[in-house]
């Protein structure tokens, strides 16, 4: 029988899109929703890299498999890459997207659209117990409106413009975003390699 694939997050929003990225794998997606007994991670690293590290070798110490981990954020070229790997908790520790995206555009009053660009990153860390961890990376570049556009996605999607549709990610179908977004892509390498590992 098929083994479990064990992601290291909280985050409903990438829980929901990691399970249609895996569609067809006839795998059951578990999630730390699944071990409500694991405290939170905390995330002290320094970069995407460090961070989904943590979070992967932890959860795959205490359970002793394979387990994957997404860390991501938003690089806003006006703002110097950030909020970049503090994204999650941009305006406080509560986590919340809409305060996050006020925030975010309060930074940004009076900058132009030709300097609003942006782009989503993804670090995916695949942790084994007694291996070199490994990695794989996605982008996703966009423009940041002004104002909230669309009910759909996580996070900062209803502020992200992706010029190519002319809308932003918050109003495409989670087909079209996966398709084209940092996650989707990460995902995409790490099925091209999943031989090499326990997955
Ligand atoms: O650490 P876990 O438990 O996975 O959940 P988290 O929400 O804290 O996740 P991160 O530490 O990786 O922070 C990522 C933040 O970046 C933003 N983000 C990442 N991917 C996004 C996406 O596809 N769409 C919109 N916002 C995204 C969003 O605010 C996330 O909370
Ligand atoms: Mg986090």
């Amino acid at each position: 029988m098929a083994t479990d694939i064990i992601i290291a997050t909280t985050n409903k929003g990438k829980i929901k899109e990691f399970k249609q990225l895996f569609e067809g794998n006839e795998r059951v997606i578990k999630s730390l929703l699944d071990y409500p007994h694991i405290m939170d991670i905390p995330e002290d690293g320094h970069t995407f890299h460090e961070n989904a590290a943590i979070k992967a070798e932890t959860l795959a110490g205490i359970l002793n498999c394979t387990v994957i981990a997404d860390d991501s954020g938003l690089e806003v070229d006006a703002l110097n890459g950030a909020p970049g790997i503090y994204s999650a908790r941009y305006a406080g520790e509560q986590k919340n997207d809409a305060a996050n995206i006020e925030k975010l555009l309060k930074e940004l009053e009076g900058t132009p659209e030709e300097k609003r660009t942006a782009r989503f990153v993804c670090v995916i860390a695949v942790a084994q117990p007694g291996e070199e961890t490994i990695y794989f990376k996605g982008q996703f570049d966009g423009i940041i409106t002004s104002q909230p556009q669309g009910e759909k996605g996580f996070g900062y999607d209803p502020i992200f413009y992706i010029p190519e549709l002319g809308q932003t990610a918050a109003e495409i179908s989670s087909n079209e975003k996966n398709a084209r977004s940092h996650r989707g892509k990460a995902i995409q390498e790490l099925l091209k390699y999943k031989n090499l590992f326990n997955l």
